[in-house]
């Protein structure tokens, strides 16, 4: 008998249940865990005190990202120099001393692959097609761009993970997000993933892990597909994920901790096999025509607040739900913004292109092709690049695209979250605007008081030559 069609997600759970309960939990083996110093202090801590060590610790990878700065880390004679905050110090110290301590792959401050946990994990080939992801993040569903399922945990599930490496897990439900047709010139990954969020709300995945399926991600970079599954988090999902294919397969081949020789060919043949099979079905779909993307960015303080960019900030009075109709009222306000009002009025005084959702090559050549030849405006008080991981950093000096930034008046930095969120001295000051490529436009998200415009790097950086935030489209092929 024909086995039932299984969709990727399927076949991905299906492949690492180690004990399935009557109550349908099951004991899920993981492949990989990433480590970062803001989630794991007390998950390490708690191992020592059960006098536990850790269950496999070469399938565990360790690296500093939120605490960092992203302003030189050494002196001019190589003194390696202080971090000023000590609850900052004080996490940084205990995944250096914890890593060794637990047998653990770290990689350190001061390594040219150190970087952001969700860019180095498929930079250094870790994580893999097929396999569970874990990290004590919410935004680990980046992985699933190279089709792992791949899921933020908390503390505890960091320890549970570090000490059996399982997790208990109830299965989710299976969402489909089909996108059909192309997008337009200008139109990026970024812009995608928030019109999607747009469409399917803040909450439209809660209980599901999303696949994006059709034409487009079939042409998209690793990078973009990596940006795409970031933000499945932001739509609720718990996950997000696209099928493995050449161009993910040509990405990670030869990468520190890809496979090699036979147990390439043996891994690339069984990546192959899980895609989602014709007649299998998904509990939810929604569609998406490309042509009805534009380049879009945010107004308010949730991810769903989105607009394409030629349209105005709208009015609390146009949502139909009057919860919503109170969150915008409080949004806008926030905000300091008058519905009606063209986004492409709202001037913008600092821009920030990074964070795990935009600090790739691509983002990086995205956003240095806009401000080749160009300076940021005058309004423009604080422009920062930070590259991804040092490895990025270092590929984007090979390219020259560093001197493309500083020349248009952005200071260069160190890999890192940086201006993501405030857990490192990349703040946004109270009251100012950010044009910003990361994931999060939370209240205070960049600083008490600061005020996020999520969109895609090209946009951060027109926003950054005019001072406004700007369709790209009309800086393009001038
Ligand atoms: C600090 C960390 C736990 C947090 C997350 O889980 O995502 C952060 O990375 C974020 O983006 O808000
Ligand atoms: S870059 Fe931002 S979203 Fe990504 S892990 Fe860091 S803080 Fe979280």
């Amino acid at each position: 008998m024909a086995s039932k069609p299984r969709t990727l997600y399927e076949k991905i759970w299906d492949a690492h249940v180690v004990e399935r309960q009557d109550d349908g939990t099951c004991l899920i083996y993981i492949d990989r865990h990433l480590v970062h110093e803001v989630t794991s202090p007390q998950a390490f801590e708690a191992l020592r005190l059960a006098g536990r060590t850790v269950r496999r610790p070469d399938l565990t990878l360790a690296v500093p990202d939120h605490n960092l700065p992203t302003t030189p880390r050494t002196a001019p004679d190589g003194t390696r120099l202080p971090i000023a905050d000590k609850q900052s110090a004080a996490q940084l110290a205990a995944l250096e001393a914890n890593a060794p301590a637990f047998g653990i792959d770290y990689i350190d401050a001061f390594a040219a692959e150190q970087g952001i946990v969700h860019v180095v994990g498929p930079e250094q080939g870790f994580s893999l097609p097929g396999t569970t992801i874990v990290c004590g993040d919410s935004h680990t569903a980046a992985h699933g761009g190279v089709g792992a399922l791949a899921f933020g945990i908390g503390t505890s599930e960091v320890e549970h993970v570090l000490a059996t490496q399982t997790l208990l897990l109830r299965p989710s439900k299976t969402m489909e997000v089909r996108v059909e047709g192309e997008l337009g010139p200008g139109v990026t990954p970024k812009d995608l993933i928030l019109h999607i969020i747009g469409v399917i709300g803040t909450a439209g995945g809660t209980g599901y892990v999303i696949e994006y399926r059709g034409p487009v991600f079939k042409k998209m970079s690793v990078e973009g597909r990596l940006t795409v599954c970031n933000m499945s988090i932001e739509g609720g999902a718990r996950a997000g994920l696209i099928a493995p294919d050449d161009t993910v397969f040509e990405y990670l081949k030869g990468r520190p901790y890809a496979p090699t020789g036979q147990a390439w060919d043996d891994a690339v043949e069984w990546w192959r096999s899980l895609a989602t099979d014709d007649g299998a079905s998904f509990d939810k779909s929604v569609v998406i025509d490309a042509a009805d993307v534009e380049p879009t960015v945010s107004w308010g303080t949730s991810p769903e607040d989105v607009v394409a960019i030629g349209g105005v900030v709208p009015s609390p009075d146009s949502f139909s739900d009057p919860s919503k109709q109170e969150a915008a009222r409080k949004s806008l306000d926030y905000m300091g913004l008058a519905p009606g009002t063209p986004l492409e009025d709202v001037e913008v005084e600092n821009i920030f292109i990074g964070s795990c959702t935009n600090s790739r090559i691509e983002d990086l050549r995205a956003a240095a092709a806009v401000l080749q030849g160009r300076k940021k405006a005058a309004n423009v008080r604080w422009a920062i690049a930070v590259p991804g991981s040092g490895l990025v950093k270092r590929q984007a000096e090979e390219e020259g695209l560093d001197r493309i930034f500083t020349e248009a008046g952005f200071e260069w930095r160190e890999p890192g979250c940086s201006a993501c969120l405030a857990m490192n001295p990349d703040k946004v000051p109270p009251g100012e605007r950010c044009a910003s490529t990361s994931n999060r436009n939370f209240v205070g998200r960049q600083g008490p008081g600061s005020r996020t415009h999520l969109l895609s790097p090209a946009m951060a950086a027109a926003a950054a030559v005019t001072g406004r935030l700007t369709d790209v489209r009309k800086l393009m092929g001038e």
